[in-house]
């Protein structure tokens, strides 16, 4: 016979991250169980909290999903893509959801599993644009990347991480973003999450501003205070800096 377990103790720490977890609205609203996060716009249930950053971002800049081409890097479970779907799905748009792990499927989503990074997953990315586009086009309107690197526990190693995903997803913004059509089209869109880090004023000045019309950084009320994340909202595509797209 099996011994018995002995019983699991919660230790303090654990035991404030469920206090806090039974005190976030943006936890209970998540589930449909508040509706103190929610509003007729935003539907009751997601799969996860971080849908409501999302939620409000593009509700305070509603040129964030205009469009109907969406990549969501790093984007599992899903809870970005489903606003993102919901948002697009009257215009018959696609999102290309990719991340490292596995997604349930939802529809409306084509998920991609993998690094962004690989030159594979990239391809089957711009495959998967031009299947939902009628002139065959690979661009996005909009890339989201709340991609985070799994913490090491060093930190000289977990910022430098960080600060290459905000690097890499811009340089994938270049690879896929539709630019600005003269004054036909306004170009695409690209939010992106970063942690605070004084090399980002710099980056924003010199890597973000120059490419697009617009670029504001924004903390929605989801993202907790504690956390030092934040997002990079860059509007207007215009191409790299420079002129070549
Ligand atoms: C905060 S979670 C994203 C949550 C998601 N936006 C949602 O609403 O469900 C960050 C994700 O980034 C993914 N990620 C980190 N590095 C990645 C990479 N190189 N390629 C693809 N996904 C990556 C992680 O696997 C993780 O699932």
């Amino acid at each position: 016979m099996r011994a018995a377990l002995p019983a699991l103790k919660a230790s303090s720490s654990s035991k404030q991250w469920l206090a806090r977890q039974a005190r976030d609205p943006f936890v209970r609203a998540r589930a449909g169980e508040d509706s103190a996060s929610t509003t007729a716009k935003t539907p009751k249930t997601y799969r996860a909290r971080s849908s409501f950053k999302l939620d409000e971002l593009a509700r305070k800049h509603p040129a964030i999903l205009s469009g109907r081409a969406v990549v969501d890097l790093g984007a599992a479970p899903g809870g970005w893509s489903q606003v993102a779907e919901r948002a697009i799905r009257h215009r018959h748009g696609v999102v290309v959801a990719v991340d490292l792990l596995p997604i349930e499927p939802m529809p409306g989503v084509e998920v991609v599993t993998g690094d962004f990074f690989a030159p594979d997953v990239r391809s089957r990315v711009e495959q998967l644009l031009a299947a939902g586009d009628r002139y065959d086009r690979t661009t996005a309107d909009v890339v989201l990347s709340d991609m985070m690197a799994a913490m090491s526990g060093n930190r000289v190693r977990d910022v430098q991480a960080s600060l290459d995903l905000v690097e890499a997803a811009t340089e994938f913004a270049h690879l896929v973003l539709r630019p600005a059509d003269g004054d036909y089209y306004a170009g695409g869109s690209l939010v992106m999450k970063y942690f605070h880090h004084p090399d980002l004023v710099e980056f924003k000045k010199t890597q973000l501003d120059p490419c697009f019309a617009k670029v504001v950084t924004d903390k929605p009320k989801a993202s907790r205070a504690e956390s030092s994340e934040a997002y990079f909202v860059c509007l207007g595509y215009k191409g790299r800096a420079g002129g070549s797209v």
